[in-house]
């Protein structure tokens, strides 16, 4: 069995870069369909027995209860900024039980329970840091690791190759997984327009919904229609598909 953290902005600054397409409140609300995906698809996961979200959002309690899910406060940690945030909070995980911990983002809209047992096995079986990169192949979506060796966290830019070396640094094998469901983070209106070209219209997930059956979703089709064809990943056909 392993552990869950998710960290998450203040949902008000969130996705600040979507800020030339959405206006705070759609930035907001966005932000919250994808962190709800996320737990659910943690709670979904048979091999998720604890989930600790940490933030500052005055919804973050709330939205935690509905999924079983632990919350802590930033202020609770004694520091801020994601890497110590999360340093703290591994930290703290980490007494409690000595088995798989994962790190990953609260804005993976398409991650699913079979990403999440995937990463878990990886891990266990091979042990050491697992990488989950986004799909352009720079940043870190997901971490998984020993809650007794935690590596030294470098989310921020070119993460993933600074995880990779962080661990080499450290005498910590890496490994790196690539899934469609983990890379797919979304941070700026390419990412978005990837997103709605893969997203399933009849998908019950709470970003589907939002994106794919509101007046306000169709409006942000045509905006992002404007832009040029969404890149596809930079592992090409080598992603797995989500199921
Ligand atoms: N608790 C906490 N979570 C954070 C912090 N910064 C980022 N996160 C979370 O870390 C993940 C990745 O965040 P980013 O994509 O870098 O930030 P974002 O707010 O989603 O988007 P931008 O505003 O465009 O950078 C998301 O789940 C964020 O909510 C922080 O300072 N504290
Ligand atoms: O390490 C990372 O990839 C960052 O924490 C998140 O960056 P991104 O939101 O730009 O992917």
């Amino acid at each position: 069995m392993a552990q869950a953290l998710l960290p998450l902005k203040d949902l008000v600054e969130a996705k600040s870069r979507l800020a030339g397409l959405l206006r705070p409140a759609e930035r907001r609300a966005l932000a919250q369909a994808m962190a709800e995906d996320v737990l659910f698809s943690l709670r979904q996961s048979d091999e998720i027995s604890r989930v600790v979200m940490v933030s500052d959002d005055p919804g973050a309690e709330a939205l935690c209860a509905v999924y079983g899910a632990e919350c802590w406060s930033e202020a609770s940690l004694g520091c801020r900024g994601l890497n110590p945030v999360i340093d703290a909070a591994a930290t703290r995980m980490r007494t409690e039980a000595d088995n798989t911990l994962l790190v990953l983002h609260a804005d993976l809209p398409l991650l699913s329970a079979a990403d999440i047992d995937a990463v878990i096995l990886q891990q266990s079986q091979h042990g050491g840091l697992v990488i989950g990169p986004d799909r352009r192949g720079s940043g870190t979506n997901l971490l998984a690791f020993s809650g007794q060796a935690l590596p030294e966290f470098r989310f921020g830019a070119d993460s993933c190759s600074r995880h990779r070396a962080g661990a080499s640094e450290a005498g910590i094998a890496a490994s790196v997984v690539h899934r469609a469901g983990i890379g797919c983070d979304i941070d700026e209106p390419q990412d978005l327009k990837y997103l709605m070209s893969r997203m399933s219209r009849t998908s019950s997930s709470h970003t589907a919904r939002l994106l794919c059956t509101t007046q306000w979703g169709a409006r942000v089709g045509i905006a992002l229609d404007s832009l040029p064809p969404a890149a596809s990943s930079a592992q090409g056909e080598k992603w797995e598909a989500a199921p």
